[in-house]
């Protein structure tokens, strides 16, 4: 199967809290508005909870891409379905049971999203792909934005994406940490089709035009 249409989703990580609204209407071209939701235990990081997700749907018209990078995901994926999310990735390192996670994800009306941190091999998981709608392989360590890129994580990327085609699944295959103008090709040779960016969008003096300028890089434009 082709690569889909190349989705860039900004992760908000990397924007000003204090002024969530105004950074989304910033990135309004934007195919998803990435979400980090980190809880200080699956990563020590600490980030927004369902609140915050359920303000942002009420301000801003893209479509939410949550990730959670949490403990007992079971308890709490379906809310940030019910929030609005369009998408909801679980850490697969979290649960014994992603498939029933899954079944609940898309009964409550959103994608169900499979995420796979660094140290986390991605075989085990090939057989589980038809009950997901996103896998999203992280190229990096999850937990912090502005983490360099680690192009040798690409090879999970190689690998999803050819289970993807071998079984004409339709699938989003995301990426997520380190992702700018100079990694991005990369990661879409690889077979990716949605590129979460932090840094290199929100840190840029243009935000608008960082994302403009990613997507054209993901499809092979200079
Ligand atoms: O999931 C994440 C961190 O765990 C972030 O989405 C990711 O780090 C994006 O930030 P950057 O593009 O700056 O690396």
């Amino acid at each position: 199967m082709a690569i889909q249409q190349a989705f860039v989703a900004p992760s908000i990580l990397s924007a000003d809290f204090a002024h969530l609204a105004d950074e989304a209407a910033a990135v309004a071209g934007s195919d998803w508005l990435h979400v980090d939701v980190m809880d200080n235990h699956y990563v020590p990081n600490l980030t927004l909870g369902l609140p915050v997700v359920k303000s942002l749907k009420a301000a801003t018209g893209i479509p939410l891409d949550c990730h959670l990078m949490i403990e007992n995901p079971q308890r709490w994926a379906v809310g940030y379905a019910e929030a609005g999310a369009v998408n909801v990735s679980f850490h697969a390192e979290t649960t014994d049971d992603p498939i029933a996670i899954a079944k609940d994800l898309r009964a409550a009306g959103s994608m169900a999203g499979l995420a796979i941190d660094r140290d986390t091999a991605v075989e085990p998981y090939l057989s589980l792909l038809s009950y997901f709608d996103t896998v999203l392989i992280m190229t990096i360590k999850a937990g912090f934005g502005g983490q360099a890129f680690m192009p040798e994580l690409l090879a999970k990327v190689r690998t999803i994406r050819q289970a993807i085609d071998l079984d004409d699944l339709s699938i989003r295959l995301e990426v997520d940490g380190g992702i700018n103008a100079d990694t991005i090709q990369a990661a879409a040779e690889a077979g990716a089709d949605t590129f979460v960016a932090g840094s290199a969008v929100f840190g840029a003096a243009d935000p608008a035009e960082a994302v403009r300028r990613l997507r054209a890089l993901a499809i092979g434009q200079k």
